[in-house]
């Protein structure tokens, strides 16, 4: 079905460059098809297009109606002035995806033509080598001929959940903003472990090692991490004594908060932007 479709990607940071990967190697798409642009950085789009094989387009050259779908790969803070630029040269048959953070289908809707095809998607960077936890909310007016397209595209960079749209900032919280708080995790292992005098190398490899077969007792044993962690835990043993430290020092606090306030900013960003276009008379 992706076939012969073209995309264009606005926006070539960390994320576009994370779902490019993913595509490109799925090789369920073209390179050449896949096309990428950013406001100015010109040296970052020949990094891509050298990466990659995909064409970097300067913005003023990316010709958008040629394009199947458009992804919106900027911060929240410049999509506005994005849309803004494009609308007039949308066809309404042409999808955008976007992968903002707190940024609703009912705004982007708003700010194109009436009756485009939108959805709200939010990968995390795992997309890179294809094993993204991607979360997808439809607009009003997406065809499901567009929707099993999105999906399918989707499928090149890991599993894809369809949600509805208002879940979407505890989705961002758990699984887009997710691996940052492993990430976390893994930098203070890393530097306990160092002080024992073993190379950061081997202690690397051991500490992704260590996760990744953690989360694949889950996925394919099917168990709670409750009863995994039990399973682990020997009575008076050196686990015990590691979570009793954790537990003393908020560490399982630590981790619902950080979830709490990286959903009530996804929440965040889309209440400022509407309160931006009440000022500016978009809205009401
Ligand atoms: N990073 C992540 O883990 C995730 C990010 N996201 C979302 O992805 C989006 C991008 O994040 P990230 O890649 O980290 O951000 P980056 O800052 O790395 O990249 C932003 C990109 O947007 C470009 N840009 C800004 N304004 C315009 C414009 N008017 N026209 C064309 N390009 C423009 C920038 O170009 P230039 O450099 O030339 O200014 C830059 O290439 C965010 O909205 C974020 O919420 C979603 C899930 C996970
Ligand atoms: O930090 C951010 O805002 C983006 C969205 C999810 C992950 N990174």
């Amino acid at each position: 079905m992706l076939g012969k479709k073209k995309i264009a990607f606005i926006g070539a940071g960390s994320m576009a460059e994370a779902m490019i990967s993913g595509i490109v190697a799925s090789e369920k798409l073209a390179p050449k098809n896949i096309f990428v642009t950013n406001r100015s950085n010109h040296h970052r789009l020949l990094e891509l297009q050298n990466k990659y094989g995909v064409p970097a387009v300067n913005r003023d050259h990316l010709n958008l109606n040629s394009m199947d779908i458009i992804v919106l790969a900027m911060k929240p803070k410049d999509v506005e002035a994005t849309l803004h630029s494009i609308k007039n040269t949308l066809k309404p048959h042409q999808l955008i995806l976007s992968v903002l953070a707190g940024i609703s289908t009912t705004f982007i809707e708003k700010n194109v033509p009436f009756g485009q095809h939108v959805i709200r998607v939010m990968p995390n960077t795992s997309s890179m080598i294809g094993e993204s936890a991607t979360a997808i909310s439809a607009g009003r007016h997406t065809s499901k001929q567009n929707i099993s397209f999105a999906i399918e595209l989707l499928q090149c960079i890991g599993e894809v959940y369809t949600i509805p749209e208002e879940k979407m900032d505890i989705f961002t919280g758990i699984a887009g903003s997710g691996p940052a708080y492993f990430y976390y995790l893994m930098e203070q292992m890393e530097k306990e472990a160092q002080k024992s005098g073993l190379s950061l190398q081997i202690i690397r490899k051991i500490i992704a090692q260590t996760v990744v077969g953690a989360a694949r007792m889950i996925q394919e044993q099917g168990a709670s991490p409750a009863i995994l962690r039990e399973n682990v835990t020997s009575p008076n043993g050196t686990t015990a004594a590691g979570l009793a430290a954790l537990k003393r020092h908020g560490g399982g606090k630590a981790i619902t908060e950080a979830i709490k306030q990286a959903t009530n900013r996804s929440n965040e960003i889309s209440l400022q932007l509407e309160k931006s276009e009440i000022r500016t008379g978009v809205i009401g």
